[in-house]
């Protein structure tokens, strides 16, 4: 099907972006100060661009390992059902863990993957995401720490795509259908 013509509009600058992952790092800092090596995961594809700058402002030893996880397809609407495509490559039993996500929409990602991983025992399982659209939320799950809150629209940019484009965007932006 061919996609329906859209512009993006500037929701969120990259230096809002920026500004804001510092006051989260040194939150994360803090909770995280007696650990010996956190595990940071990032949930693929739409959290790389998120954990490639949170991990340099956290200036703590971090192992950093992914998990893919895909629901939407080329659509804006979720599938409600998470399909796991790569695992992680490290065990986190015991371990102190952060996850990293782009954005919370139904919840269905981050519920999946939180039962997923605390059913692997680690010693601390913490959540945070840059995005957090909670009008749409369907299941049950709150992150711990959450860059933005923002209005029902569908966002791109900073990792997030739109039937796979647009991610290498710098600033978050929202979809507007032309036709
Ligand atoms: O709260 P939800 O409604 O579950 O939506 C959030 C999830 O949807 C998107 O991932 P997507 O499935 O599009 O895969 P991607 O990360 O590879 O883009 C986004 O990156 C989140 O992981
Ligand atoms: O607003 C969104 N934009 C892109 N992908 C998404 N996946 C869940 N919500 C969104
Ligand atoms: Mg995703």
């Amino acid at each position: 099907m061919p996609q329906r013509p859209y512009v993006i509009d500037e929701m969120i600058s990259a230096k809002q972006i920026a500004a804001r992952i510092e006051e989260l790092a040194s939150e994360i800092r803090a909770e995280y100060s007696d650990t010996d090596k956190l595990v940071v995961v990032g949930l693929l594809r739409g959290s790389f661009v998120f954990i490639a700058d949170l991990v340099r402002e956290l200036d703590l030893p971090v192992e950093v390992d992914f998990l893919e996880a895909s629901s939407y397809g080329n659509a804006t609407e979720s599938s409600r059902e998470v399909r796991i495509l790569k695992d992680l490559r490290g065990e986190i039993e015991g371990r102190d863990v952060l996850v990293v996500e782009d954005i919370v929409d139904t919840g269905y990602t981050l519920k999946h993957v939180r039962h997923l991983l605390s059913g692997r025992a680690p010693r601390k399982l913490k959540i945070i995401a840059l995005l957090d659209k909670p009008a749409r939320r369907e299941v049950d799950i709150k992150a711990d720490w959450i860059g933005f809150s923002i209005p029902d629209e569908f966002v791109v940019g900073y990792g997030i795509d739109f039937a796979q484009r647009n991610r290498n965007l710098p600033y978050i932006g929202k979809v507007r259908f032309t036709e």
